[in-house]
């Protein structure tokens, strides 16, 4: 029997029977308001909450027959083998710039001092205070200067977020290049899952972009419209290079992709990537938020001759575009907020655009977005409604806290 394979993500809306989150952590409560603006959070999650949030997504999720695979478990098991834990603790200390030799030897001694790897990988993600560290003191000029500074290893609050790091696409993945400095180290853990963990180790798995690329792209951007047609956002977090680089990978490895269509959105906080204002929850229905459909430009990238490219800019409106590269007699496009000024700006800040489908027509999203959800239900999407008050706080939804590995073909 044909093995089956462990990456399949030709779509947005097929049956969802892999996913890949990651519980919130105390990285959350490692949050204060001078971090904020730097770690990329509007609020300091309450972390109980956040976790009970979040097991209830996880809930919908398994009791809807997805798998539910966590972040945090296929780090720990991927670390098995010592040169290989080894490899990983010399790459993190280093990506997490912990300067001097002495301090590396005392982070990695700490580190290393957990008798499990799960509650190693736990304290990565968490960060590491000063004050946890066994005579810590401040041994360079730049640790005198900066003696205020409470970590000697960041938290890491946006694991939680799975969606960006690295996308499943087709059969294989785009390892991303994270657009800031805070979130650069997560793509770590993917980086060693895919080569060393026992589920992907022996699987030859397409790389479509690789981490250490010198322009950025995020998982937020890139949406599988299906089996032909990718969407990829030119957003706050991810460059033009990055998506013609993927392109022409994607092209030449001879997956079933033939246009790959680029959103240039708006560089804005609120919208910084393309599934914030724009996610697909049915064959031929989206959810978009309206403040977009002025300036949005997309530009059609199709496969060339041997390596080449063309790019043409559209000129239809989006649904006649979506329509034309989907082959639909019709799209619609179901406005976050109905359209409203006031409640599209109050329900996209909270992520009533980014939706996560699990079967076509079946979507999970946040209950705070009411006005959103009824458009949903009126024009016959099925919804998951989960609660949100603490996990909104980070600027993402049930799509941005999720990675599929495996969705049944449409
Ligand atoms: N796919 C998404 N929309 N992800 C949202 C990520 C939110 C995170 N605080 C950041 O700024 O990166």
């Amino acid at each position: 029997m044909k093995d089956k394979k462990v990456l399949n993500v030709y779509s947005e809306i097929g049956k969802l029977k892999t996913v890949l989150l990651h519980r919130p952590g105390k990285e959350v409560e490692n949050l204060t308001p001078d971090l904020m603006d730097r770690l990329l959070f509007d609020d300091i999650p309450y972390l109980q909450i956040a976790r009970e949030e979040h097991d209830a997504f996880a809930k919908i999720l398994a009791k809807n027959g997805v798998e539910v695979l966590y972040l945090e478990d296929l780090a720990a098991e991927s670390l098995e083998d010592s040169a290989v834990k080894d490899l990983f603790l010399e790459e993190f200390i280093s990506e997490a710039k912990v300067q001097g030799d002495k301090k590396r030897f005392i982070v990695k001694e700490l580190l290393m001092d957990f008798s499990d790897n799960r509650k190693m990988i736990d304290k990565m993600m968490e960060g590491i205070r000063k004050s946890e560290v066994k005579n810590y003191n401040a041994t360079s000029l730049a640790d005198m200067v900066e003696s205020r500074y409470p970590f000697v290893v960041d938290p890491m609050p946006n694991l939680y977020f799975t969606r960006d790091p690295f996308s499943t696409i087709g059969s294989g993945i785009s390892l991303n290049h994270m657009r800031t400095v805070t979130r650069r180290r997560e793509t770590l853990f993917a980086k060693y899952i895919f080569k060393y963990h026992p589920k992907f180790k022996d699987i030859k798995i397409p790389m479509w972009y690789d981490r250490d690329e010198p322009t950025a792209i995020e998982g937020g951007d890139q949406l599988v419209l299906n089996e032909k047609t990718l969407a990829i956002g030119i957003s706050e977090r991810t460059d033009a290079e990055s998506i013609e680089k993927l392109s022409k990978r994607i092209f030449a490895e001879g997956e079933s992709f033939e246009t790959i269509l680029a959103f240039h959105i708006p560089n804005k906080r609120a919208f910084m990537h393309l599934d914030t204002v724009f996610t697909m929850v049915d064959y031929n229905k989206f959810t978009i938020h309206p403040e977009i459909e002025g300036p949005l430009t997309v530009y059609a990238i199709k496969k060339g001759n041997s390596n080449y490219i063309r790019i043409e800019k559209e000129t239809e409106e989006l649904d006649k575009a979506l329509a034309k590269y989907l082959h639909l007699d019709k799209v619609t496009l179901i406005r976050c907020g109905g359209g409203d000024i006031v409640d599209a700006g109050r329900e996209q800040w909270n992520d009533g655009s980014n939706t996560l489908a699990i079967s076509p027509g079946e979507v999970v999203v946040y209950s705070r977005n009411h006005v959103t959800n009824r458009l949903l239900e009126e024009n016959g999407v099925k919804l998951h409604v989960m609660p949100s008050s603490e996990l909104s706080r980070g600027r993402g939804g049930p799509r941005c806290m999720s990675m599929p590995l495996y969705r049944e073909d449409l």
